[in-house]
């Protein structure tokens, strides 16, 4: 994932774990390595390497491949199936250490099967880098099993050249053939790296994630890593089962991710939204169709999946023939996250920069993440596209172009300062937004949806004057399903409460409320105010 936004982590690099992990170019990437007795001087490193790959071979640590509906494991369909791949297998002898050393053996005969050297001309948008990482990145042997164990099972056949290297992850090209006697099918295999370094800055996605309650082990790289790729698989299975464009996921192992491969058909990945080629002719109302089609994906996603994305942007939005597709998820966050609708602005705020970057008239940030929240509405297309252009449509009709482009980043910049509490605890000041509410001013709440069914009784509702109407996406159609949905808000969340922030945060947060307060309190700000703040607001960069 991009490292998109700078909030700062207080925590210290959880991982303690130096553990090479066979990131060493001596290693033959396509002779694993078989344990054998500990008697060489290596001891230290056979003792790793054979702790380090009891849990591939673990039955009850299996590759999960099976979900029910709502994404989450269907363990009862994993066990059975579990039972049936491996009751044509070897039985563990006593020894459970011939047993590992007699599969790695059999698994073997997979080796000339992985060929990461194999890098399709032109595929690789660094092409140095994927050099790089076939010499000096091989496999660890954890991984190569794991690839192996997949091969063996029919996931991937053969696994090919990188198409990315990252920071955190690489992810390989690869071919299976699911039916016999059918055509192959490209794949992706995303492989996360166990000794990164970045885990600091993941463990706001973590804390409050009620899927991760057991506890994430910061001391344990390898747990974590299996963890995230665990929440990508489970993430990319709610996407997918959504019916909203993106890789479906196809077999998990520890840190290895089997999904569809996005490309075309003789192996071409599709580009990144940021690297995508519009054909100059349309460009204006292509890029305007995508805008429309990512914020109808934003609100799916929310609304549908229960999901923030936490890292959307240009660089995690894959790019063919007008269709956008959403990647990396592994950090996305359950819509009752402690901070997700604080990711939720930081993901409007880095994908609306960028269509505006590409000419696009974007409507506000405040606009779209109402767009996003309200629960009353639409959530498929094509009423999801419609109530967007109804938003445009009825978008203040300011006096001239420029002048609503100057409201519209004076808005944004007030907005993207405004402190967003999560759950009612986390409420600012109860009173004073309740008495706003009761004069008719909480339309300036930013978190007036969270607020509609729960707080405000229906007939007490603040009355909506049409400008209001046209910012709050109340230009949804109804169609009336999940209208009580926000009530998990408050029944999951974990209520971080002001208590938990830190100094800064705290001091932030606070200059904030002042700020979003004084600018409230203009019924309009003076024109050479307005100037000077859009001057400066718009040179800032991203
Ligand atoms: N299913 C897929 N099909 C085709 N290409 C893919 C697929 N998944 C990922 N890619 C390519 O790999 C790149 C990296 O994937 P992804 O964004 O999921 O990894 P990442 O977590 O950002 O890794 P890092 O942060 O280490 O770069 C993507 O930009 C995309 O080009
Ligand atoms: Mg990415």
């Amino acid at each position: 994932m991009e490292a998109t936004t700078s909030a700062a982590s207080s925590h210290e690099p959880p991982h303690t774990n130096t553990n090479t992990n066979g990131h060493d170019a001596s290693v033959n990437q396509n002779t694993p390595q078989t344990v054998s007795a500990p008697d060489s001087s290596a001891q230290e490193v056979a003792d790793e390497e054979d702790s380090g790959l009891d849990d591939i071979f673990d039955e009850n640590d299996d590759e999960i491949g099976d979900f029910g509906p709502d994404g989450e494991p269907d363990t009862s369909r994993n066990y059975n199936r579990q039972r049936s791949l491996h009751s044509n297998q070897q039985k563990p002898a006593a020894n459970t250490f011939n047993s590992v050393d007699d599969q790695i053996s059999a698994l073997s005969k997979h080796a000339s099967k992985i060929r990461l050297d194999d890098v399709k001309d032109g595929q690789e948008r660094d092409k140095d880098k994927a050099d790089r990482a076939t010499s000096e990145q091989v496999l660890d042997q954890r991984t190569r099993m794991i690839l192996y164990q997949m091969i063996n099972r029919g996931a991937v056949s053969e696994v090919h050249g990188a198409i990315s290297t990252g920071k955190e992850a690489n992810v390989y090209g690869a071919v299976a053939y699911p039916d016999i006697h059918g055509p192959p099918v490209q794949r992706a295999v995303k492989v996360y790296k166990t000794a990164i370094l970045s885990f600091k800055d993941r463990e706001r996605y973590i804390t409050g994630e009620h899927r991760f309650k057991s506890g994430a082990d910061k001391g344990n790289n390898r747990k974590m890593v299996k963890l995230w790729a665990e929440k990508e698989f489970r993430n990319l299975r709610r996407i997918h089962s959504a019916g909203i464009a993106c890789p479906e996921p196809i077999q998990l192992k520890l840190h290895v991710l089997v999904m569809d491969f996005l490309g075309d058909r003789k192996g071409w990945a599709y580009p990144r939204l940021r690297d995508a080629t519009i054909p100059a002719d349309d460009a204006e109302q292509i890029w305007m169709h995508l805008y429309i089609q990512l914020l109808g994906i934003m609100r799916r996603m929310y609304q549908v999946c229960k999901l923030v994305h936490a890292d959307l942007s240009e660089y995690n939005i894959l790019y063919n023939d007008k269709q956008l597709y959403i990647i990396d998820v592994s950090q996305s966050v359950e819509h009752d996250h402690p901070r997700s609708l604080e990711f939720l602005r930081m993901d409007i705020k880095n994908t609306g920069d960028f269509f505006r970057r590409q000419g696009v008239d974007t409507l506000s940030d405040r606009t779209v993440f109402d767009f996003i929240t309200i629960s009353e509405g639409v959530v498929e297309e094509p009423g999801l596209a419609q109530a967007i252009e109804r938003l445009y449509a009825s978008r203040s009709a300011a006096a001239d172009d420029d002048t609503a482009t100057a409201e519209q980043e004076v808005d944004n910049e007030v907005f993207r300062n405004q402190y967003i509490p999560q759950t009612l605890d986390q409420v600012y000041d109860i009173e004073k937004d309740a008495e706003k509410i009761g004069e008719g001013k909480g339309s300036n709440l930013v978190y007036r949806n969270l607020l509609a069914d729960q707080v405000v009784q229906p007939n007490e509702a603040e009355p909506r004057s049409s400008e209001d109407e046209s910012d709050n996406g109340a230009a949804l159609d109804s169609d009336d399903d999940g209208s009580s949905e926000d009530e998990s808000r408050f029944d999951k969340g974990t209520p971080r409460g002001h208590r938990f922030e830190d100094k800064d945060e705290k001091k932030n947060r606070k200059q904030a409320v002042k700020e979003a307060k004084n600018e409230r309190r203009k019924e309009k700000m003076p024109k050479h105010l307005k100037k000077r703040l859009v001057a400066t607001t718009s040179r800032k960069k991203k």
